[in-house]
Formats: structure tokens, C-alpha cells, sequence
């Protein structure tokens, strides 16, 4: 897909006939048929025609598709971008009250009678204030002299089908194949109970192993023809209707069909395999693989393999392995054991991450290591395990990427190739959301504007003025074709398929939308842009040099790029922190022993990594100290949790929060809190009250007239961090550390892994009962003005 995304603009269909250039029904019957009659021959009755043939007639399509109306008329029928929209308003708490008001289109519930753009059957549509009358329900229509017509033909239409867009796009029935064009999907297939089927295929099985794996993805015509919510319906009922599940019978496992019983246990179990296909299985009970594939005689999936490449097991092609119970392994007949996949904690994360089995009881069992070759897990002892975790955005991956930056791990060709696309893809995310706001703000001003006309006429008794279709924040028409289509690709979740691979073609497209006087005007209102990341405009400003093959990515970019690679799910780092970095040349701190180098691990997590219940963090042994990042800034944000419920993200964060503390894998592991951005807390403060956040409610700074905003801001972080210290220790008395970040100086970063450090430090004299802890805790605190106790 990747390899052939559309030119932009992207095509829009084909604007239909105003109904009044149609020629009439007769002649274009009268027509059709004299190509099929003998020449001379006299055309029949129209009674007597067989209307259940298909004829290629140009018109019909303008009986889906209404002429695009004059905005005097009101909205067009089905404007995407408009859905679109009222989600970023679900998303705006703030949003004015005028821009609740009823919206232009709404989508109908599923009983709601359809409008003029679609047959009666179709899924909910937008409705217009003043409908045509729906047509009446088209009978099932099966597909027609499949057999006969042209390869890539319309099963419906023949030939050329009607509304065909410039990409000649079909879609395809997944039952029985038969494959339909833009004009006839809809009528063919119906308002989609089970997903893209024909009407007269619903109930029926998907069988075919190409169709089956295409269950729940999007396509582009759908995304054209209908509404990014109705299309999410349809994938919804695609991938969770029965008739569409795999069958018992089809999954055979060593030679032998499963039994429904067996089939639901297997989808019941408590990592049940995704995307379940028809096939042959084999199960092999030692080793807990499971696959259609070569270890222990079997070749394996590519979960598996991608698996072992990141337990640094080299597989080249055709190498067959013999794996024992305990994870060691050989190459078949070679008799000498090449390492174990399990011995490293991380790998056994990777594994559950990827929802593959890990033999069990391995933890106690210890001489498994040591009989077979010399264990790597007694270097790790001397290892300090620090486990970074945070809500998405909180910075958790630039404070990752400062701490290689300060102690000395370089970024490999194939990591700065990843935040390149990284990089490249992202722009376009920022693009999307600038351009949904800007949707927002142009509705908001445009009523704003009618809002006035409608009071300066008042009672002056004279006809209303024509109202304005453009604002500030309008788009030119080529560039709205280009924003639509992005913002679909974007609601469909197909902005990986296309990007990085064609950002070079689009990027001119996209420096102009940015340069655009319409997203600049969005812009300028970023404080109000939720989702919108503070590096959006450093990038969008180097867009074309950025899409360029030949782009390196500078470490500043590294730096503000989000995330740190693109599967953005582990990143380990060692380190050891009494290597001295050019920073910490001037670091007051004298006291630790050169001579004696703490090694450090820094496995950083992101939060969809914690995801599915939390097990992964059971996975994680020796975990030293969790450290915890927030943003600051996030008080006044919204988050969407998995649910689709929007929150606060200082709220999602303290959730995120407690379900890390009260892991029972931490019980006794000391927790570090960065609380990070305080650079854009300090800013954001004085404009945005720290009461927005409902936990906040109480802050209530006493604020003499010559308070600062460095002071308000610093009030706020201690009243903040506060509640973070009582709520971790409410349960067992466990003391919080907290300290201060703005990730992006590196010095704050390299001031809190020296902060970590001093915590472990005050942490193990704790434990060996020397009595040091209870003495004082807060001397341990690096600085009182970051650290509060
Ligand atoms: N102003 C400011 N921006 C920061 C700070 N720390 C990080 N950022 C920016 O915030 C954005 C998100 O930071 P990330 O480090 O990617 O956040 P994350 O926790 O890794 O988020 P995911 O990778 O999405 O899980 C990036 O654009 C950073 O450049 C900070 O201290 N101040
Ligand atoms: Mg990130």
C-alpha cells in the first residue's frame, strides 16, 4: 500500500450529474438496449424489459449522491471532515458553549431512516435538515454474471460501474469475493451487519486465508463512501460477529480438529492468540511453542523468530535448533549449547509482550543456568535495574534519551534510522490535529459571524444577510482536498501504511498547508490545541528537508523527536553513572568512590507496554528503583483512556500512578518521581489556573501582590508533589522521593539519575539495619528546592 498511495490532491469522486442534466430514464434504457438487439429490431415494452439486468447507465449515480449544494442550501450531505470534528469537541471541555449547538450533520442512530446519499439499507448517514426521500429498500442483490465479466470488473454494474474513482478502487465481498466499485458497494452491501459481505453472504463464513486476514482493516474506498465512525462501526462488526469467527473444525492441531469446547478454551485462556486463522497447528507440550513452523523439528512463526532476534539469537535461514526445556539451545546435532533464551529478564518481558509462553518455575530453578554454560545473570547482580515509566508524552523517552546522551551510548545506524522515520511519519501527525482545530476554530467563527448578522438585523425588519462561507481559518479548495484526505487516512489508523514512504512526494503539500495563513492563525491559539506537541512547529518549519532521503536527524532532533524508537514499547540502556560526562565535571558531589563503578540498567517502558493488566511488570525481576515521570503540564490536558472516555491527563497519569505502586512486585522498591516540563508548568501556570485539574481543587496559594510567576510555579510543583507523597504513602507508610525535570536541559536529567543514585544508596544503608535511613531521610535529598519532603 506503501508503495502506491495516491497523488494529491486525493481524489474525490466524481461529481454526479445534477439531477436535472440526466438524460431521461427512457433513452438511456432505449439505448442500452439497441446494443443489444438486432439492428432495426423494434425495442419492446417497457413492461416487458427484464429489469434485473445490468445496463451502464451514467446517471443512477446521482440518485446516491445529491449535486454538492451552495452553502445558502446548507452543509453538504456527507462531510467526513465534519465527524471528524465533533470528536476533537468531545475531546474540548473548554469549547464554547456556541459550538455545542446542534451540529450541521449528525450521525444518525442505527434505526434512523437513511438519507438521499445512501439506500435505505445502508449504515447511519448523516442527516440533512431536509432530506430527500430515501428510496424505497433495494432488494438483496446478489452479484451478476460474475463469471462472465471482465477481470476487476464491478460484480454489480459490469464493467466500468458508476462513481468509480480515478483509482478504479473495489470492494471486495469477503464471503464470496465478488467485488464491487464505489457506485454499487453500498447498494450491494447493505448496511454491513457482518462487514463488508454482499447482502445475500451474510451469515455465511469467511473462508478464504487472504480475505480472512483483511478482517477489520479499513479500506480507502470505504473511508471515502462513508463516515470515519460509521467505517469503525463496520470493522467492529466485522471482526466480532460469529458468523465471521474462525471454526472449531478448522483449527487443527497435531492432525486433529478442535471441538467447540476446546476452540472457546483456547480463546478463553488468559493470553489467547490474536487473529486466530484456519490452518494446520501443531502444539508442542515441553517447550510451550506453539506455531506453523524449525526448533525442535518445527519451523517457527515470525513472532517467534523477531522474538529470538531480540534475545540476540542469530538465525540465519535454514538453521535448525533444538531447544531445551530450560531455554538453552543448539544447533540440531552440533552438541554445543549456543546460550538461553530465557535467561535474560528482558527477553522473558519481551515474550510476554508478545504473548508467547515462558516455562515456568525458571526463576527458582537456578541450576539450570549453571549446568550448561556460564551465566551471564551473576554479572547482572552488580546491576542496578531502574524501571522508567510514564503516561504517553509525559517525557519518559527524552529523559531515556538524555541519559545516552550523558553517559556515553551512542545511537546506532539502526536506531537514528528508526527515529528518522520516527520523525518523518510524525509531521504528519501534528499536521492532522493543526488541521482539526482548524476545522473547530473556522465552525466557531463562522457562527460567531452568523451569530452577529442575525443580531444586527434584528428588528429592522429586513431580509438576513447572505451569510459569509469563509473565515480566517478557511482552506483554499485545493488544499481542503488534500486536509480531507489525510484526516480520513488519520481516522482510519492507515497513516503508518503510507508514511514515511511518501513523505517526500507530499512534503511541498504539506509546507504549504503549514505556511497557510489559516494553520498559522490555528496555531497561534496552540495553548488551546490539545494532542498538539510543543515540537510540532520545529519540525512542520523543516518539513521538506526533514522528508528528504538524504535527512539525518541532528541529536537536537533526536531529542524532541517522541519516543525513542518505532516500536516504542522497551528500551534498555546500561550505564554507569560514576563515569564522569562533561556536565558532571563541575558536580559538586566528591564523596563516592571512583574506583568503585555502580553499573546501572535503565528499562524504560511506555504506557501502552503496561497494558493487559499489568503482567509485564511481574515479568521484571531485581527491579532496584521505579522511577516514575509526569508532566507537569499536563493539568489542563485531556487524555483518551482505552475505554474512549476522555480525562484529565494529570488524573490518567496519578491512575497510571497508583496501579504501578501498588504492583505487588514493588512492594518494597523504592519509587523516584520526576516531575518533568517543569519549564512549561512555569509558563503555562499564571494563564491556566492549577484548580482545572479536579484533584487540585484545593490549591489555594496565598498570593501577596508581589508573588512572581517563578514563585506561584514553584508553590504549585510543591503542592503537587505533595499529593503525589500522600498518596503513595497512605497505604504503608512508604516514602516518595520527588524531583524536578525539564528534559529537554540535560543538566536537570543528569541531576536526577545523581538524585536516583543517592536514593538507592540511603535505600541499601536502610536495609542492612545500620540504622543510617532513620536517622534522616531528607538529607539524601539532593536539594530542597526540587526535592520536597
Ligand atoms: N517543554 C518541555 N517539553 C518536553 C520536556 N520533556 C519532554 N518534552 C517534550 O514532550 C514531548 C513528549 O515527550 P516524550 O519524551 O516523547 O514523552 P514519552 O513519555 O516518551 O511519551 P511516549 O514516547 O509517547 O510514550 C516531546 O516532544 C518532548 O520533546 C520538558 O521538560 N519540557
Ligand atoms: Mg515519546
Amino acid at each position: 500500500m506503501a508503495s502506491s498511495p495516491p497523488a494529491p490532491p486525493p481524489p474525490s469522486p466524481p461529481d454526479p450529474l445534477p439531477r436535472q442534466q440526466q438524460p431521461p430514464a427512457e433513452t438511456a434504457w432505449a439505448r442500452a438496449l439497441r446494443k443489444l438487439l438486432p439492428a432495426g429490431a423494434p425495442l419492446p415494452d417497457e413492461e416487458q424489459l427484464d429489469y434485473s439486468f445490468s445496463v451502464d447507465v451514467a446517471g443512477p449515480a446521482a440518485e446516491r449522491r445529491p449535486p454538492p449544494r451552495s452553502s445558502a442550501d446548507g452543509p453538504p450531505l456527507l462531510p467526513l471532515a465534519r465527524h471528524r470534528r465533533r470528536i476533537s469537541r468531545l475531546l474540548r471541555p473548554s469549547a464554547p458553549r456556541r459550538l455545542q449547538s446542534p451540529p450541521r450533520c449528525e450521525p444518525s442512530p442505527p434505526s434512523s431512516s437513511p438519507d438521499a446519499t445512501s439506500p435505505a439499507s445502508s449504515p447511519p448517514r448523516c442527516s440533512s435538515s431536509s432530506p430527500p426521500a430515501p428510496p424505497p429498500p433495494p432488494p438483496p442483490e446478489e452479484p451478476l454474471n460474475q463469471g462472465s465479466k471482465r477481470r476487476g470488473a464491478c460484480a454489480r454494474c459490469g464493467k466500468g460501474g458508476i462513481g468509480v474513482g480515478i483509482l478504479g478502487e473495489r470492494e471486495e465481498c469477503l464471503a464470496c469475493g465478488a467485488r464491487y466499485c464505489a457506485g454499487c458497494v453500498l447498494r450491494a452491501m447493505g448496511s454491513m451487519p457482518e462487514g463488508r459481505k454482499c447482502v445475500g453472504c451474510i451469515g455465511r463464513p469467511v473462508a478464504d486465508a487472504r480475505r480472512r486476514a483483511r478482517l477489520g482493516k479499513g479500506s480507502r474506498l470505504l473511508a471515502r463512501l462513508l463516515a470515519p465512525a460509521e467505517v469503525r462501526q463496520v470493522m467492529r462488526a466485522e471482526r466480532g460477529c460469529a458468523a465471521n469467527q474462525v471454526r472449531p473444525g478448522e483449527i487443527l492441531v497435531n492432525c486433529r480438529g478442535l471441538s467447540q469446547g476446546e476452540l472457546d478454551l483456547l480463546l478463553g485462556c488468559a493470553v489467547p492468540p490474536e487473529r486466530l486463522a484456519a490452518g494446520r497447528y501443531w502444539y508442542d507440550k515441553d517447550s510451550g511453542l506453539w506455531g506453523k513452523v524449525f526448533i525442535n523439528g518445527r519451523e517457527i512463526t515470525k513472532t517467534e523468530l523477531r522474538m529470538l532476534k531480540l534475545a540476540n539469537v542469530q538465525c540465519p535461514r535454514n538453521t535448525h535448533f533444538w531447544l531445551y526445556d530450560d531455554g538453552s539451545y543448539e544447533e540440531e546435532g552440533q552438541n554445543i549449547i549456543k546460550g538461553n533464551i530465557w535467561q535474560k529478564a528482558s527477553t522473558r518481558l519481551i515474550a510476554t509482550l508478545f504473548s508467547l509462553p515462558i516455562p515456568r518455575g525458571l526463576k527458582e530453578d537456578t541450576t539450570l543456568y549453571s549446568s550448561r554454560f556460564v551465566p551471564e545473570y551473576l554479572e547482572q547482580k552488580k546491576v542496578q535495574k531502574l524501571l522508567l515509566v510514564g503516561l504517553e508524552g509525559s517525557g519518559s523517552s527524552t529523559i531515556f534519551k538524555q541519559a545516552k546522551f550523558l553517559y556515553g551510548t551512542e545511537f546506532s545506524p539502526e536506531e537514528i534510522l528508526n527515529l528518522k522515520l520516527m520523525i518523518q511519519s510524525n509531521v504528519y501527525k501534528y499536521l492532522s490535529t493543526l488541521l482539526e482545530w482548524r476545522e473547530c476554530f473556522e465552525d466557531e467563527a463562522l457562527e460567531e459571524e452568523k451569530e452577529l448578522g442575525m443580531s444586527n438585523h434584528k428588528g429592522d425588519g429586513e431580509p438576513k444577510a447572505v451569510q459569509s462561507t469563509s473565515s480566517l481559518y478557511s482552506l483554499n479548495q485545493r488544499l481542503m482536498h488534500f486536509a480531507n484526505w489525510l484526516l480520513e487516512i488519520v481516522a482510519l489508523g492507515n497513516l503508518d501504511a503510507f508514511f514515511p514512504a511518501a513523505t517526500r512526494e507530499y512534503a511541498p503539500i504539506v509546507e504549504e498547508v503549514w505556511k497557510d495563513p489559516a494553520i498559522q492563525a490555528t496555531y497561534k491559539r496552540k495553548n488551546e490545541l490539545h494532542f498538539l506537541p510543543d515540537v510540532a512547529s520545529y519540525f512542520l518549519d523543516r518539513v521538506v528537508e526533514i522528508s528528504s532521503n538524504e535527512y539525518e536527524p541532528t541529536e537536537t532532533d533526536i531529542l524532541y523527536a517522541e519516543g525513542v524508537n518505532q516500536w516504542n514499547g522497551l528500551s534498555t540502556l546500561e550505564f554507569s553513572l560514576d563515569d564522569r560526562g562533561p556536565l558532571s565535571d563541575s558536580y559538586a558531589d566528591k564523596a563516592g568512590n571512583p574506583a568503585v563503578q555502580t553499573k546501572y540498567q535503565l528499562i524504560r517502558m511506555n504506557s501502552k507496554g503496561l497494558t493487559g493488566g499489568f503482567k509485564c511488570l511481574g515479568m521484571l525481576e531485581d527491579i532496584r528503583a521505579i522511577i516514575f515521570c509526569i508532566s507537569l503540564a499536563d493539568y489542563d490536558q485531556t487524555w483518551v483512556q482505552s475505554s474512549g472516555e476522555p480525562c484529565n491527563k494529570m488524573i490518567a497519569s496519578r491512575d497510571l500512578f497508583e496501579d504501578v505502586i501498588r504492583h505487588p512486585s514493588f512492594e518494597d522498591t523504592p519509587c523516584v518521581l520526576l516531575l518533568n516540563k517543569y519549564d512549561a508548568f512555569e509558563e503555562k501556570i499564571s494563564r491556566v489556573p492549577l484548580t482545572v485539574c479536579e484533584w487540585f481543587a484545593d490549591f489555594s496559594p496565598v498570593r501577596p501582590h508581589h508573588t512572581s510567576q517563578t514563585s506561584l510555579a514553584s508553590h504549585a510543583y510543591y503542592y503537587v508533589a505533595v499529593k503525589f507523597k500522600d498518596l503513595y504513602s497512605v497505604a504503608d507508610g512508604r516514602k516518595l522521593f520527588v524531583f524536578q525535570t525539564k528534559a529537554l536541559e540535560r543538566r536537570t536529567v543528569d541531576d536526577a539519575f545523581r538524585y536516583i543514585r543517592e536514593v538507592l544508596r540511603w535505600d541499601d544503608v536502610k536495609n542492612s539495619d545500620a540504622g543510617y535511613g532513620s536517622a534522616d531521610e531528607s538529607s539524601y535529598s539532593v536539594d530542597m528546592t526540587t526535592s520536597p519532603s
